[in-house]
């Protein structure tokens, strides 16, 4: 475990129809999403931080931009496995790696809220 573990919060409003699933989530449906991004980092930068929440927060919010206001599967990371709370958390988890991980930090955990009671936490390594 790092020493500093960061977190910002994020929000996107999405659609999506859960395939094969034996309920209503099977017929298409919306959710407010909230976010989690858990950035972590064992040393601090000359100016005392492990990155600036800015720019965590700038690349989180690119992301949600790009699901909001979508039917999620209608798109690409969608489109052959169901968009479910875990599916998108990992789809967060991985594309928003590839955008802040450098020498310094790494994202470590991505969660998702579906509703108010119901989240996923996703994490590697
Ligand atoms: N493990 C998962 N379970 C479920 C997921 C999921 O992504 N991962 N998704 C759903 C549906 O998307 C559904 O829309 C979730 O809503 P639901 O749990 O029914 O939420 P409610 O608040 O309406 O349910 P209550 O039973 O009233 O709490 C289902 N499961
Ligand atoms: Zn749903």
């Amino acid at each position: 475990m790092a020493l500093y573990t960061l977190k910002v919060i994020a929000d996107f409003a999405s659609a999506h129809t859960l395939r094969d699933y034996p309920g209503a989530c099977s017929r298409m449906h919306g959710h407010n999403w909230k976010v989690e991004a858990e950035v972590e980092a064992n040393t601090l930068n000359s100016i005392g931080m492990a990155i600036d929440f800015k720019d965590i927060k700038r690349e989180v919010r690119a992301i949600a931009e790009e699901l909001d206001h979508q039917y999620l599967n209608d798109l690409a990371p969608f489109q052959t496995i169901n968009p479910t709370a875990e599916h998108i958390a990992r789809y967060f988890f991985q594309t928003l790696s590839q955008r802040l991980n450098d020498e310094r930090v790494r994202v470590c955990a991505l969660t998702i809220w579906e509703t108010e009671r119901a989240c996923v936490r996703y994490a590697e390594g």
